[in-house]
């Protein structure tokens, strides 16, 4: 049997699996991608923290649901998603690379020109649905600022390890990492 780490967030409780990511390290593994309750639950407590900003700025993937839900309830019509590759209908993309705890390669990080003209000269709040070591949010700000965005400010729904001492982002609470086993 796995053993797992009981979260509590928003009023909702999920049991999430001890997963090993290298010889030394486990994290507790919090996929909300597809998870309707808890992203729904944590989206208007996110937003009552938020200060005002223009526009959301996720990354793909597992951001997505969360920053859809908050930019709903701030009664916005869009938000942006940095893709992780570049798509062939992207025109001019703007290009950021990133080395992130659960992935083995540096991945590209990227918005496409559009997005860029929409984001420039605008608050920015960038959203995740954990921030850890801090490398992707820390992309994601590159990325904003290269195309003259204000970041305002970085939040998610959980701060893992050292994250949880951070006072430059916001979030509902932490999340512990594991030794392996
Ligand atoms: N604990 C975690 N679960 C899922 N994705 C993560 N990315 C960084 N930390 C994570």
């Amino acid at each position: 049997m796995n053993k797992t780490y009981r979260l509590e967030v928003a009023g909702v409780t999920r049991d999430l699996p001890i997963i090993p990511i290298s010889d030394t390290l486990s994290i507790a593994s919090f996929v909300v991608l597809g998870d309707t309750e808890l992203i729904c639950a944590a989206a208007p407590l996110l937003k009552e923290k938020l200060p005002d900003v223009d526009v959301l700025v996720t990354a793909e993937a597992k951001g997505i649901p969360l920053v859809f839900e908050v930019s709903r309830l701030m009664g916005m019509k869009q938000f942006f998603v940095a893709r992780k590759s570049v798509k062939a209908y992207m025109d001019n993309p703007v290009i950021d690379e990133v080395q992130s705890i659960t992935t083995t390669n540096k991945q590209l990080l990227c918005l496409d020109a559009l997005d860029a003209a929409a984001i420039k000269g605008k608050r920015v709040a960038i959203i995740d649905d954990v921030i850890s070591t801090g490398e992707s949010i820390e992309a994601i700000e590159r990325l904003v600022k290269a195309v003259g965005g204000i970041v305002t400010v970085k939040a998610a729904i959980l701060a893992e390890g050292d994250a949880a001492s951070r006072k430059d982002i916001l979030f509902l609470e932490e999340l512990p990492l594991f030794p392996a086993e």
